[in-house]
């Protein structure tokens, strides 16, 4: 991979908050349900304005799920001289994001410009040169989120990198983020405040915390053994081995917290076989040579 030399001419990539907050989408076709099912996992309040006969399925099909999660406004958006002339006068200003999905160009670049003359942040799906902000391909699991973004100049190509990030994941990290988020608001309780000594105590043990443990390990811990693992590691200033947390919780938990300590420790136990094999080729050459 090529050095990242990138000092510009890149995007922000930020994990926007919408909990509680309200989302306008123009079009209900292929790409406006695609903008809902993203939207649904925000916790945004979703407002739908689209006529009901170019409904896709999928959009008619959240529509149905989730009634009090998106407001289906049945018309269409239109403008005369630059004046909106929907039946119900939609205020975009009231919206935290406004989203096109739709079918008629002239129009996104019209919705675009109300947004941008109020600031309100706009995607528009077919007019790149003129969006606040790009979608992604998108890998999800539990609270882990990642975002494969070319900048707009493969979405294809980001949909099947999306495949290969897919392909590189265990499968345990979603469990794992989970556990540490519940253990992170465990320690925050016990030792509460920000910043300051307590903060950066509180840092520094989680993040070696982190370092030693695997991820496997952190997907075994439940609320007895996160209590243990503070009791015993935070307030000692140590990190336990994840045999004397996890371990003692059950029998099974031993040996797979033994198997993956076990596991890790393969590699370098191989090399050192290896080593004591090489040597002794070494040594027999040496005194056939005799
Ligand atoms: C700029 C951007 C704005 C935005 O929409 O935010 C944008 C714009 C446009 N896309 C177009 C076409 C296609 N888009 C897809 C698919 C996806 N497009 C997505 C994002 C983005 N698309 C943003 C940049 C993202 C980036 O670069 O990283 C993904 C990743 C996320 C999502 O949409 O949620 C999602 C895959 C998700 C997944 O599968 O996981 C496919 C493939 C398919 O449908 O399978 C095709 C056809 C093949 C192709 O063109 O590659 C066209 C019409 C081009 C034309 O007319 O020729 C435009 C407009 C233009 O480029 O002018
Ligand atoms: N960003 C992306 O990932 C992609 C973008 N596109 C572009 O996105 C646009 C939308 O694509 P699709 O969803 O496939 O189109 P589509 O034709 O399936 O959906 C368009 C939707 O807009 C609705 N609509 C039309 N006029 C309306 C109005 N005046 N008011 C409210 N709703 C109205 C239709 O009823 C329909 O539900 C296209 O311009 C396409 O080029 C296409 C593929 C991917």
């Amino acid at each position: 991979m090529a050095e990242n030399k990138t000092v510009g001419g890149g995007s922000l990539l930020i994990a926007w908050q919408l909990k509680g907050k309200k989302v306008l989408i123009v079009g209900g076709g292929e790409v406006g349900a695609q903008r809902i099912d993203s939207l649904l996992t925000t916790d945004a309040h979703i407002d739908l304005v689209s006529p009901s006969a170019g409904l896709h399925p999928r959009s008619k099909g959240f529509l149905e799920k989730y009634p009090s999660r998106i407001t289906h406004i049945d018309q269409e958006f239109a403008f005369i001289d630059g004046r909106q002339t929907t039946t119900a006068f939609i205020d975009v200003g009231t919206y935290d994001m406004v989203l096109t999905a739709l079918d008629d160009n002239a129009l996104s670049r019209q919705i675009v410009e109300v947004c941008r003359a109020i600031r309100v942040p706009v995607n528009a799906a077919d007019i790149p040169e003129l969006c606040d902000f790009y979608f992604g391909g998108q890998v999800r699991d539990g609270p882990l989120q990642i975002m494969i973004s070319t900048n707009g100049n493969g979405p294809r190509i980001a949909a099947l990198i999306k495949d290969r990030v897919k392909n590189a994941l265990t499968g345990k990290e979603g469990d794992a983020l989970t556990k540490v988020g519940i253990l992170r608001t465990k320690l925050k309780e016990r030792a509460p405040g920000v910043g300051g000594d307590v903060g950066r105590r509180r840092m520094r043990w989680m993040s070696k915390l982190c370092e030693q443990w695997s991820l496997e390990d952190f997907a075994l811990l439940n609320e007895e053994a996160m209590d243990q693992l503070l009791d015993e590691g935070w307030e000692h200033n140590a990190v336990p081995l994840p045999v004397q947390v996890v371990g003692k919780r059950k029998i099974g938990g031993i040996l797979e917290a033994i198997t993956t300590d076990w596991v890790r420790s393969l590699p370098s136990f191989t090399s050192f076989l290896a080593g004591i094999g090489f040597a002794h080729i070494v040594f027999r050459l040496y005194q056939a040579r005799k």
